[in-house]
């Protein structure tokens, strides 16, 4: 099963060697203002998901989010553990 370490390599490996067709090289391509649009975009379905939809549903929402701070992490160059720290 993927987690949380193992997508941010695949990310940061997109990044590094932009295949065609990523969704990841296209948001990176976008830059941080769009990306950011979609943190928040998601964090809100995060939320919606928690009060009105199911618990599996709410769970595919999360994942949609921790991916796009993924992206963002990849985008500004920070590593898992600029943030591990902080935690
Ligand atoms: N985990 C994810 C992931 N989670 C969410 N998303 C993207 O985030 C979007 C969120 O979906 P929404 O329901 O909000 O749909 P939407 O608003 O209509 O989406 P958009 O129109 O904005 O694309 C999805 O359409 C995907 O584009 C993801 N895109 C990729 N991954 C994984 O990231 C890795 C790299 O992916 P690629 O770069 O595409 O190869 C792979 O392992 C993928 O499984």
């Amino acid at each position: 099963m993927k987690t949380f370490e193992t997508l941010f390599a695949e990310l940061t490996e997109k990044a590094e060697t932009r295949p065609e067709g990523s969704g990841t090289v296209a948001q990176l391509d976008a830059g941080v203002h769009a990306i950011g649009k979609k943190v928040v975009e998601e964090a809100a379905e995060v939320w919606m998901a928690a009060e009105y939809q199911s618990d599996s549903e709410t769970a595919e929402e999360i994942s949609q989010l921790l991916y796009h701070l993924q992206v963002l992490m990849v985008a500004k160059g920070l590593t898992l553990e600029d943030v591990y720290t902080h935690l």
